[in-house]
């Protein structure tokens, strides 16, 4: 591994776990080759339970687990320097709409629940042979704010405590908003919630996709601004900063309606004097399909109409060419594995690759299907963009996505560590 960290999530539910190895990803589809172009794997998830501890997720098996996380901190046995982490919480766990949308918010409110469950949460991590934890909390909300900063300060505190009396050196991470709106609701905050962690991994990522119902066709990840891309209103011109900031300047420094993109949310976070070695930017290795597309500019910034809402309920074989798509009943992403599959079976799709945006995209004038997505051309890029930003590195989401070849993988490590 060079000196950029790699971060790689891997993900399996609670269903995968019981059943496992029968998974579409075991952890033996990690060789030596990619556990060597990886500097850390997150796991992902742990939960936290209604006691306000780190745990298993519910209806995950005790002993299945305990030996995918042996096999995972096996891997080191091919990268010395590969760190294993876990991550608490994500998506569907901690949104606000989630049933689970109050550990986390619990878990952070008194100085009693924040040390039980800092605490917990080392011990499993102790456990389990694990190099650290990433917290995946989205999204603290306003009101939540000072309790984050004081949870991370937590963790901070007890993990010194565990690396003093275990001569171990552990690490501590978040996976943060690359997004204004959500960003908007700790932005005020970033350089205190920064400061006890070793990386924040930017979400950049999902900035367009079928849950807006109401907006245009657009890439989900895509690095820079379009000049005639849908722009979307700065949330970050509501944020309260202490102290406060002229109203022309929050307008200099938050221009608005603007481009949601991994650049903005780099700068954006440069603004707020967050270390260039704390940023981690976040790549996707899924893509994001819109359905009914309009047909004009090749599907993009067209309308579309694709169910919102998470779990999907509805038709499931409409993106044609993604068989899986079908098995997890979810149309609306494709793995970059699937991506191809769809690109090489002639079912009418066309890629192309806007030249600001620096991002592909599928067409499928048939089928009125706009996919977007990441590959190696983009993936490129990103990885010039981080070292010329002088950035930590790489986060992506996630590893049982790549195609067999780990074309994406390979694309991030070399575009990293090659001249
Ligand atoms: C690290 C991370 N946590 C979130 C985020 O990435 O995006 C994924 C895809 O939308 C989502 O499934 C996951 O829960």
């Amino acid at each position: 591994s060079g000196k950029y960290a790699v971060i790689g999530y891997y993900m399996l539910g609670p269903d995968e776990i019981n059943k496992y190895p029968a998974v579409d990803f075991p952890v033996s589809n990690i060789s030596p080759e990619k556990a060597k172009m990886l500097t850390h794997i997150n796991y992902a998830f742990i939960g936290i339970n209604d006691k306000g501890q780190c745990d298993l997720l519910k209806g995950a098996n005790e002993q299945k687990s305990a030996e995918v996380f042996q096999l995972l901190t096996n891997l080191k046995q091919y990268n010395a320097n590969l760190k294993l982490m876990f991550s608490v919480g994500g998506w569907a766990f901690s949104n606000d709409a989630s049933p689970t949308a109050n550990r986390f918010r619990d878990a952070a409110s008194t100085p009693a629940a924040r040390t039980e469950f800092a605490r917990s949460c080392i011990a499993f991590m102790k456990k389990h042979g694990f190099d650290g934890v990433d917290l995946d909390w989205e999204y603290p909300r306003k009101q939540d704010a000072n309790n984050f900063v004081a949870l991370l300060k937590e963790f901070r505190t007890q993990i010194n405590q565990a690396e003093k009396t275990s001569q171990s050196d552990y690490q501590l991470t978040i996976a943060g908003a690359g997004g204004a709106f959500f960003m908007s609701r700790y932005y005020h905050l970033l350089d205190k919630v920064v400061e006890p962690l070793d990386y924040i991994n930017l979400m950049t990522y999902d900035f367009n996709g079928p849950w807006q119902g109401v907006t245009k066709t657009n890439f989900h990840a895509h690095l820079y601004g379009a000049k005639d891309e849908p722009k979307f209103y700065n949330a970050l011109r509501e944020v309260q900063f202490n102290p406060p900031k002229s109203w022309e300047e929050i307008t200099k420094l938050f221009p608005s309606p603007f481009a949601l993109t991994a650049d903005a949310a780099v700068k954006q976070h440069l603004i707020m004097k967050v270390p260039r070695n704390k940023l981690v930017m976040g790549v996707p290795f899924y893509g994001r399909a819109f359905r009914k597309a309009g047909t004009d500019n090749y599907g993009l910034y067209q309308t579309f109409n694709t169910q919102k809402g998470d779990p999907y309920r509805g038709d499931p074989t409409w993106l044609v060419g993604c068989d899986k798509c079908v098995e997890r009943n979810e149309p609306r992403i494709a793995t970059y594995a699937d991506i191809k599959k769809m690109l090489a079976g002639g079912f009418g799709y066309k890629r192309h690759f806007h030249s600001e945006a620096k991002a592909p995209w599928l067409h499928n004038a048939k089928h009125n299907l706009f996919v977007t997505y990441d590959d190696k051309e983009s993936m490129k890029y990103k990885t010039d963009y981080i070292k010329q930003e002088k950035l930590a590195g790489v986060m992506f989401w996630h590893l049982g996505q790549d195609d067999q070849e780990s074309t994406l993988l390979k694309s991030l490590h070399n575009g990293l560590n090659k001249k």
